[in-house]
């Protein structure tokens, strides 16, 4: 199998209590690469565009400031089967419904306050990547 990349996000409710090292241990235990990362405060407009996919639903104005409230860490992460791989370490969306061991199980406030974003599939990945990194940003 090729090596396949994945666009993640470590979420305001973790970098502001100090968990992007647990959450990037959590990361690398399960065999994924971190080949690029960068702490960034998300703008209300880079917000929007990230989760355009979710405008009509009712929570997408509370996702954005949510988004904005506090600094985020964003990654590209390498590894065979990344994207699967990743959705697998960090659980199901709602915290209540996330296997022992992943990261929204260990680490997750809420549905909406959930640690952490990766993408869902291959073309989602490459969009995603793209909005926030340069190809010589990323060291793989
Ligand atoms: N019912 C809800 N109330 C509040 N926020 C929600 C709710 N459902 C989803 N969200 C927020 O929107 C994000 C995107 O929702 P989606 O259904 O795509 O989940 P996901 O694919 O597990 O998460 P992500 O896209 O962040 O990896 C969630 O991660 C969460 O932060």
């Amino acid at each position: 199998m090729a090596l396949e990349r994945t666009f993640s996000i470590i979420k305001p409710d973790a970098t502001e209590r100090n968990l992007t090292g647990a959450v990037n241990a959590v990361i690398e235990a399960a065999g994924l690469r971190i080949v690029a990362q960068k702490r960034i405060r998300m703008t209300r407009q880079q917000a929007e565009t990230f989760y355009a996919v979710h405008k009509e639903r009712p929570f997408f104005g509370e996702l954005v400031d949510f988004m904005i409230s506090a600094p985020v860490v964003v990654q590209v992460l390498e590894g065979e089967n990344a994207i699967a791989k990743y959705r697998e370490v960090m659980g199901a969306t709602n915290p209540a419904n996330a296997a022992e061991g992943t990261i929204r199980k260990q680490f997750a406030k809420s549905v909406g306050e959930n640690s952490v974003h990766g993408s869902d599939a291959a073309e989602t990945a490459a969009v995603e990547i793209a909005q926030f990194f340069s190809g010589n940003e990323i060291v793989g």
